[in-house]
């Protein structure tokens, strides 16, 4: 089991300790005493999963205060680009984002502590996402980034820019509209 840092402060990318034998393998997706050895004190209130084909892009999604959540982001099958922007105004790293592929095949984990946007694309033919999230969904305090702002400039590495996005993902405002939701 280990974290490594990713370079922006608090997000940090977790692998499970994985055992293998004849009949497969086992690992501990989640392990809350272990969370806590490292410093890193979430409570968990909400697992969401979700399906989705190839070029799919969800986000980039936050909830504003005080319902902003935490999540623990993993993939149980197929392979995503994981996107994590960094929306804390104090941060030094503030706007930059931080990008990485998570699979069923590497079983990497991206923890996204409160204060960022959060999205994902589907690089394989499909992809089965779960998440887990510090704070309950609260319809009225979602928010969001346009997935293809021209500030963050995010390569979501879907060739052609074959990107299926929802309807009420294309209205999201730009990463310059939305800054004065963060503190
Ligand atoms: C996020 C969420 C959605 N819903 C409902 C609202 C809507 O009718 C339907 C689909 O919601 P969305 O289109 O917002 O789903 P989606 O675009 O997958 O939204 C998710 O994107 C990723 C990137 C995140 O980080 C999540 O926090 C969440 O915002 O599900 C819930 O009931 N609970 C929830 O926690």
């Amino acid at each position: 089991m280990a974290f490594t840092e990713t370079g922006i402060e608090g997000l940090l990318i977790f692998e499970p300790r994985v055992f293998e034998d004849y009949r497969g393998y086992f690992f501990e997706s989640y392990n809350q005493s272990a969370f806590e050895a490292a410093g890193l004190h979430y409570n968990f209130v909400q697992d969401n999963q979700s399906f989705s084909k190839y070029g799919v892009v969800r986000g980039l999604h936050y909830q504003l205060n005080p319902y902003a959540q935490a999540k623990l982001v993993r993939v149980l099958q197929g392979r995503i680009l994981d996107v994590a922007v960094d929306m804390r105004k104090s941060s030094p790293t503030y706007g930059k984002h931080f990008a990485i592929e998570l699979s069923d095949e590497n079983k990497k984990q991206l923890l996204i502590p409160k204060g960022f946007a959060h999205g994902f694309s589907v690089l394989s033919e499909t992809a089965l996402v779960m998440y887990k999230c510090d704070a309950f969904y609260n319809k009225e305090s979602e928010a969001g980034i346009i997935y293809n702002d021209v500030d963050l400039a995010i390569d979501w590495r879907l060739p052609g820019g074959a990107a299926i996005v929802s309807e009420k993902d294309l209205e999201l405002p730009s990463f310059k509209e939305c800054i004065n939701n963060f503190e």
